[in-house]
């Protein structure tokens, strides 16, 4: 219709842009292990795909953690976050090591936002450990342990979502 305003997308919302290099990304999953060593140990990691699958890796290689599972759930069709749908559950076996609760178990993403999908997950493991890379304020109370929080205006882009291209000089008119 004339004069409404087009909807926005959580990017065009977010205005402000993080973007996370390979190297630091690897330096902050460390920085999180360190924290999870104190918490431990862990009979497993589920990785909440796909996002969680990259810290989950790095998480899993530090702590010695062998078992590692996965449950996929999507939402954001790129920036834009449409209903959760859960594409692959958690194993039995992995229900069975964390007691059917999630004791002892470590749920691993990539970041929480608005903190619809860790909602979704910890209802399915109430007593697992819920542990992110990045943390956006709505989806902070959902984590037990992050390493950074971002503003929820904030867009993280992170290595594998992006790739090295030309920047325009600053007196061009770049951001
Ligand atoms: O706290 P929320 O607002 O729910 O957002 C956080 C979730 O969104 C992203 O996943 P996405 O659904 O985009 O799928 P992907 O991991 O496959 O990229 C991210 O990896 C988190 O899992
Ligand atoms: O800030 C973000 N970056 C990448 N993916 C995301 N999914 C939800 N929020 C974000
Ligand atoms: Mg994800």
């Amino acid at each position: 219709m004339a004069g409404e305003a087009p909807e926005l997308n959580a990017q065009e919302k977010a205005g402000k842009a993080f973007p996370v290099s390979w190297d630091q990304f690897h330096r902050d999953c460390r920085a999180l292990t360190w924290r999870l060593n104190e918490v431990g140990p862990f009979h497993a990691v589920i990785a909440i795909t796909r996002g969680g699958l990259v810290p989950a890796a790095i998480v899993a290689r530090e702590l010695g953690v062998r078992v590692i599972d996965t449950v996929c759930i999507a939402s954001y069709d790129h920036t834009k976050q449409g209903e959760l749908q859960v594409l692959k559950g958690i194993s039995d076996a992995t229900m069975k090591l964390g007691g059917g609760t999630g004791k002892g178990l470590l749920i691993v993403d990539d970041l929480v936002d608005t903190g619809k999908t860790g909602r979704m997950v910890r209802k399915m493991l109430p007593d697992a450990h819920f542990a992110t890379v990045y943390a956006k304020p709505m989806g902070r109370p959902l984590v037990d342990t992050f390493i950074t929080e971002v503003s929820q205006d904030t867009w993280i882009f992170f290595p594998w979502d992006t790739a090295l291209s030309y920047h325009p000089p600053l007196r061009d008119g770049a951001a």
